[in-house]
């Protein structure tokens, strides 16, 4: 399997150093898109890939699938071409989806091109329980609260936490791109953007990116707290998340399927 992978940051970083480095996939990453040339040209000595700053030219490359670790504006950007290209898309930036009408776009477009839309379950689990929970329409209540330190979300040391957002879903992925993707997760295997609720809270004490999921139903209630090891080079981002993507990787085409 060849891989593409769109973006130069925290999780293309580590799928090359696991994968290309550590060899641990059957496949290899061999095409990289982003923007920086600087950081582009070393990963390209470093790994053996190819960079490419113009995405016709990425997306041209032979590659069977893209993994996608840049941005919201970047998937939105890019993410028509990777399916009309005939290739599988693996997306980190789940936000992308908080608009439903280019969700239901995307869906119909990737049937169409006969490809597949992975969304891995990122810095969170539970999301098997929520689809089976909704199967037949029974799933009355979901919330997630993440629990970040201030230094994860970018913002300046205090001495007190503090609930910095408090509402649904659709509208903390618009003042949060970069630390509720998990939330959309939630929406999109639940009850949608504008009925799961978030609660985003710094916290000075806490060293783990922490993400609490409720949810009650027919099924009956689940309650599932994740403590995220955060990745070394982005705090933002848990180490689970790529991790995720490999697991997303390893078990694309499997003929036994783990969870619904
Ligand atoms: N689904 C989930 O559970 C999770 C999702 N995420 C999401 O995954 C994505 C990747 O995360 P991570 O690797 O940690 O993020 P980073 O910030 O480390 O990397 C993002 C990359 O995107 C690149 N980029 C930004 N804008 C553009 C552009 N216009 N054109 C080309 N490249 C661009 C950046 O380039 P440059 O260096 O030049 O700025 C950088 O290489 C993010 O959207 C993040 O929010 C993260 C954690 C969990
Ligand atoms: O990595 C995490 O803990 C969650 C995150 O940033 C996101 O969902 O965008």
């Amino acid at each position: 399997m060849k891989i593409g992978v769109i973006g130069t940051g925290n999780i293309a970083q580590y799928l090359l150093e696991s994968i290309n480095a550590g060899g641990k996939l059957e496949g290899e990453i061999t095409s990289l898109f982003g923007r920086n040339q600087e950081v582009g040209s070393r990963l390209e000595t470093k790994y053996g890939i190819k960079f490419y700053t113009d995405f016709q030219e990425f997306i041209n490359s032979p590659v069977d699938i893209v993994i996608e670790a840049a941005t919201i504006e970047v998937a939105i950007q890019h993410m028509e071409d990777v399916l009309r290209s005939n290739k599988d898309l693996i997306l980190s930036s789940i936000g992308v989806f908080k608009d439903v009408k280019f969700f239901r776009e995307m869906s119909d477009l990737a049937r169409v091109c006969g490809q597949h839309i992975y969304l891995p379950s990122g810095a969170i689990g539970g999301l098997d329980l929520l689809q089976s929970a909704n199967s037949i329409g029974g799933l009355k209540e979901v919330g997630i609260t993440t629990r970040k330190s201030y230094e994860s979300l970018g913002l300046e040391l205090k001495n007190e936490e503090e609930c910095l957002f408090d509402g649904m879903a659709l509208n903390a992925i618009e003042k949060f791109p970069k630390n509720v993707n998990v939330a959309l997760l939630l929406s999109i295997a639940g009850l949608g953007a504008d009925q799961t609720k978030v609660r985003v809270i710094a916290d000075p004490l806490v060293k783990r990116n922490t993400h609490t999921i409720e949810a009650i139903g027919d099924f009956g209630k689940m309650s599932l707290t994740i403590e995220n090891e955060p990745m070394p080079n982005n705090p933002k981002t848990s180490y689970l998340a790529a991790l995720s993507i490999l697991s997303t990787l390893r078990n694309k085409g499997n003929s036994v399927i783990v969870g619904s």
